[in-house]
């Protein structure tokens, strides 16, 4: 932006040359959470009744398969409904009959009075369906929300960990998420659809059990007023997105203008002015765009509602003139404007719910798409694998692992193998794959090619949760539970229970005991801070808590990533005592760039680029002279200097 502009202050100070902006803010990104409006805005009549089937059949399965009784109540119920909403038509006719015949008043009325007896006895059985539909529906809708969410749980907590590399995989669980509460929306939505079209064949059916003519009528009275209705939903869905991206606007601007992390800038640099022209410009260009749809919203709704009038203009005509012609009696006439009358109604309830029906449908479909995505990335059913024994020796041949959208692989053909008993370290600059490694060997990921073995067999052979349990796992990225600290550790071994002295063990091994005994409830604090009295932790006393879970486990394969990158001097010698008291009795591999830590291990193997470039234990690789000696004395002199 090279041009300039010379802005005046209102104490007519002239203000330095401020640059120019866009008259409006570039394309926002379309929101996740606009899918179902977008969709119904963008999308015509024909579009929109060519997917409605397909919407509703989604709607009734899931309804189903969450409760099979409430949903055959509403369909019974409403259906019940629609029949006594015919019925009271008819009986409203009879009433009719009964008082435009001859005779005096009071023998009418006591003609009518029978018709009238039922007519009343279907609108109370007609209320308490509603009821029944309404109660039934109450039941129903979070059991579809509880059914749709788990669905969606057990495929984003079973998927292979390779799938999250995928951006389009993370952006569709984060859409279908969304979904879940369409569901709920979509199967409401549904059922008052139906209610709406039941409830207009119902009075399409007794307008034609009173006079076959008066259906002409009645779809003078209908068709093209559902035709203005539908289009004004189109409409009024545009606006809605309009006002939404308006909003959106306003939200990137807010956090400019009213936001603390930008309120130093805003000051030392003088943008105030600045910010507020560009809040003008894109606010006005912004009303510009809703005022226009706005306006179409108006004319659509009120060219609607004269379509309206003329089409009920239309059916007194056309009743005057079966009347005077003879064709019809003048009850029926008469039934017919009540009939008219309900059918719009029921009308205007339908051509509602086809838009929402639709919007709500967008997200469910964002839902169901991403479960089928999932389904690709599930693990093979559990068959019958067998459970490994504990480790005797761990054989890695000739594995790769290629990241998508990478063009090198992270780890490259490498080979290694560690017996039962020994402590081995993975080292190597950054990025030279050693998590990547590690992730393989815990049966986190599966190699690109070559083969991980466990006692002579690949991994693959062998039952995947049964390998797991083998495995103690401490991440470099460890993720911080929102539970108290004892649940923290004692997830280590969820299946176990949560025996508190086995806890406290393993936490003195980590070195958290003490530092958990601080806290204001100990091992029952909470760590999170959503939580009433829950506490956040340090970076190091949050690696402590992750360390103790890994020796819960105290399994046969501990393989630790950076576990000591935010400890504190006395934290690290202690979990790296714990560490040794390992060795010999069971497997551990270590990943850190502290090689001070490691040169009691049996075997190093030093990375660089994905490959395996040396291995050996600390002397021998010393006595090499290779990188792992360049790495290690480049360390050693920092603390000699000091
Ligand atoms: N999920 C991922 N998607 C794409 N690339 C990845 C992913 N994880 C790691 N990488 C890349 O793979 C390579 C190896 O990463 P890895 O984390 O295994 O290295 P590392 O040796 O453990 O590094 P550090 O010492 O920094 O922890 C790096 O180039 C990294 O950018």
């Amino acid at each position: 932006m090279s041009a300039t502009t010379q802005n005046v202050r209102s104490d007519d100070t002239p203000l330095p040359s401020q640059p120019t902006v866009p008259a409006v803010l570039p394309e926002l990104r379309p929101s996740w959470w606009e899918t179902g409006v977008r969709a119904r805005a963008d999308a015509g009549m024909l579009g929109v009744f060519t997917e409605l089937p397909g919407l509703i059949r989604k709607a009734v399965r899931v309804a189903w398969r969450a409760d099979r009784v409430r949903t055959s109540m509403v369909a019974v119920a409403t259906l019940g409904s629609g029949v006594l909403a015919a019925f009271g038509l008819l009986a409203t006719q009879r009433v009719l009959i009964e008082l435009f015949a001859g005779g005096p008043t009071p023998d009418r009325v006591r003609a009518a009075l029978p018709a009238l007896i039922l007519l009343a006895a279907a609108a109370a059985i007609r209320g308490t369906l509603g009821m029944a539909v309404g109660y039934a529906l109450n039941g129903l809708t979070p059991r579809v929300h509880v059914a749709v969410e788990r669905e969606l749980f057990e495929h984003t907590t079973a998927v292979d960990l390779k799938a999250f590399d995928d951006d389009g995989f993370a952006e569709g669980m984060e859409r279908a998420t969304r979904g879940t509460e369409a569901a709920v929306e979509l199967v409401q939505n549904t059922m008052n659809l139906f209610a709406g079209v039941v409830s207009l064949l119902a009075v399409i059916i007794a307008v034609i059990t009173i006079h076959p003519l008066l259906l002409l009528a009645l779809l003078v009275a209908t068709v093209p007023t559902g035709y203005a209705a539908l289009r004004a939903g189109h409409v009024r869905f545009q606006s809605y997105l309009a006002s939404s991206t308006r909003r959106r606007r306003q939200w990137v601007l807010q956090t400019l203008m009213a936001d603390r992390v930008s309120a130093a800038e805003l000051r030392s640099y003088g943008l105030r002015r600045f910010l507020l022209g560009l809040y003008d410009r894109v606010m006005g260009a912004q009303i510009a765009v809703e005022l226009a749809v706005a306006q179409r919203v108006t004319t659509t709704t009120s060219v609607g509602a004269s379509i309206g009038g003329i089409a009920l203009t239309g059916v007194y005509a056309l009743l005057g003139f079966l009347l005077l012609d003879g064709q019809i009696p003048l009850a029926a006439a008469a039934t017919c404007v009540i009939a008219v009358q309900a059918a719009q109604r029921a009308l205007a309830l339908l051509t509602f719910q086809v838009d929402r029906v639709y919007a709500s449908g967008q997200f469910f479909n964002e839902y169901i798409r991403f479960l089928v995505a999932a389904a690709e990335h599930l693990p093979p059913p559990a068959d019958e694998r067998p459970v490994p024994e504990p480790l005797r020796e761990l054989a890695v041949h000739a594995v790769t692992l290629q990241y998508p959208d990478r063009d090198r692989p992270a780890v490259d053909q490498v080979t290694l193998t560690v017996r039962a008993g020994e402590t081995i370290a993975l080292v190597g600059e950054n990025g030279s794959g050693k998590s990547t490694l590690a992730a393989m060997i815990s049966g986190l990921r599966e190699p690109g090619s070559g083969t991980i073995e466990w006692n002579g067999r690949p991994y693959p052979e062998w039952d995947t949760a049964g390998l797991r349990a083998h495995i103690g796992v401490a991440l470099q990225e460890h993720h911080k539970w929102p539970f108290s600290a004892a649940t923290n550790i004692a997830m280590g071994d969820v299946d176990a229970t949560a025996d508190p002295e086995r806890i406290e063990a393993a936490a003195r091994r980590a070195a958290a005991h003490e530092m958990i005994e601080e806290l204001p409830h100990g091992y029952d604090t909470l760590l999170d801070r959503t939580f009433k009295e829950g506490q956040d932790l340090s970076g190091g006393q949050w690696q402590r808590i992750t360390a103790a879970r890994a020796f819960l486990r105290d399994a046969p394969l501990l393989i630790m990533d950076e576990p000591s990158s935010a400890l504190d001097p006395r934290a690290e010698d202690a979990l790296f005592q714990a560490l040794r008291d390992r060795q010999g009795r069971h497997t551990t591999i270590l990943i850190t760039h502290r090689l001070a830590n490691i040169t009691h291990a049996n075997r190093i193997f030093v990375m660089d680029h994905g490959a395996l470039i040396e291995s050996g234990t600390h002397r021998e690789l010393m006595a090499v002279d290779g990188v792992y000696a360049q790495l290690f004395t480049l360390q050693a002199a920092g603390y000699r200097a000091a």
